[in-house]
């Protein structure tokens, strides 16, 4: 078709260029299946504002239905507890797609492993006592936000929960993403593993999902809320369960991983699902497990009060026992959980998670591009060895409390 060549010449000619707004050599933070992401600041000469942005480029060229939907999606979201989309950049001549986000510093995958690792130092890192509360809180304002426009997450686990940095206006706030695999289908029965080479985890898929269910729904997002909940009071993945290397089964059941729920919660009761057996894989989990007899004794509340010492009665278990019923319609809604006593009764959860203590975790180490084999990746994808920064953070921790005892010695 006979296109207006003066006004095409008009409008590249302004079109602004992202290496022309933004420095990003050398500060790639993250790479999958979706593309890479780039830790950036705006140059001088952009309009930005200034400050650290994620800047992510998408995973081949053109406008894929993945680049579409993540587009479509975010320009309508706005939430202080979800990422959001600042910018969408077209390179014309190489139909590349560039999104620019807020950056954060930080998630909860790499806080958490910071902690296991810290207690197996046997180095305390000071926590405020509202830290697990402030960051529920957020998640749920955020997911809250998300169903009530009808959007469904279907992957929230820790790596997909961002807290803002220091230097940040919005320092310790929580901001829901998906960084994940760029899902091509969102058919819960579709073998993620095929898409991305990363191996999957089950750890925070709700049973019924596991059972054969043909949708996503709220409540599997809850699930993972409380799988989360579980992990930032314990340091560990509540229904962790080892990955064999290569999962290409197609189908959603998978025997380990409803093991290990089984030995966490105990074995659901008719009474406690009484549309479990209307699931498609039920006869797969009869032939499995029987009756579940084998599980009578286990229960979460056995389960967290002997790992973790954690009382029955206390808000926090109350909650996090509604999260995790296995019958999906007995699980709260996201405002249900918003208004449990828990976030109602002291300390009360606050807007910056740390609570202006000290961040003690490293910030997010740039990736280089000369290692394309496995080994290497895992390597680098594994964040700053946890122990360089906690030496960092003792040290800085250590002046500050020699000033405090000089000063105490003094007065
Ligand atoms: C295909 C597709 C991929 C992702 C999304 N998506 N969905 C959501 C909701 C559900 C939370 C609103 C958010 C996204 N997309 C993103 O979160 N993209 C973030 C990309 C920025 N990456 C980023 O900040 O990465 C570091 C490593 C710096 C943390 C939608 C569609």
């Amino acid at each position: 078709a006979w296109m207006d060549a003066d006004f095409r010449r008009q409008l590249s000619a302004r079109r602004e260029r992202v290496e022309d707004a933004f420095e990003f050599e050398g500060r790639k933070v993250g790479r999958g299946s979706y593309g890479q992401v780039f830790k950036t600041k705006p140059r001088s000469c952009a309009d930005a504002p200034a400050g650290d942005y994620a800047l992510k480029q998408i995973e081949g060229s053109g406008l894929s239905m993945s680049a579409c939907r993540e587009i479509a999606l975010l320009r309508e979201l706005k939430h202080p507890n979800v990422i959001s989309l600042k910018q969408v950049y077209l390179a014309h001549e190489t139909r590349q797609i560039w999104l620019l986000f807020d950056y954060a510093e930080h998630d909860l995958w790499r806080m958490i492993n910071f902690h296991a690792s810290a207690k197996k130092c046997n180095s305390q890192v000071s926590l405020p006592p509202n830290f697990t509360k402030s960051i529920m809180h957020q998640i749920l304002c955020g997911i809250h936000y998300l169903h009530s426009n009808w959007v469904l997450h279907r992957d929230l686990k820790p790596a997909n929960i961002l807290v803002m940095g220091a230097t940040s206006p919005e320092r310790g706030r929580v901001k829901i993403a998906d960084l994940g695999l760029a899902r091509l289908f969102h058919q819960p029965l579709t073998p993620l593993t095929e898409i991305d080479p990363v191996v999957v985890t089950f750890w925070y898929r709700a049973p019924e999902l596991l059972l054969g269910a043909r949708h996503y729904t709220k409540a599997i997002d809850l699930w993972a809320i409380g799988c989360i909940m579980a992990e930032l009071i314990t340091d560990k993945p509540l229904f962790y369960c080892k990955q064999e290397e290569d999962i290409k089964t197609s189908s959603p059941y998978n025997r380990d991983q409803l093991e290990r729920i089984f030995s966490v919660m105990g074995f659901p009761s008719q009474q406690d699902w009484r549309d479990l057996p209307h699931l498609p894989k039920y006869g797969d989990l009869v032939r499995n497990f029987g009756t579940g007899q084998q599980y009578a004794r286990f229960s979460l509340g056995r389960h967290m009060s002997r790992s973790f010492g954690m009382s029955e009665t206390s808000p926090e278990f109350r909650l996090l026992s509604r999260l995790l019923a296995m019958d999906p319609l007995r699980r709260p809604s996201a405002r249900e959980a918003l208004e449990d006593r828990y976030f109602l009764e002291e300390p009360r959860p606050a807007a910056d998670v740390f609570n202006g203590f000290d961040i003690p975790y490293g910030k997010r180490d740039f990736i280089s591009d000369s290692s394309d084999n496995k080994d290497d990746l895992a390597r680098q994808q594994q964040s700053q060895p946890v122990h360089a920064s906690l030496q960092q953070y003792q040290q800085s921790h250590q002046q500050a409390l020699l000033l405090q005892q000089q000063q105490q010695q003094l007065s």
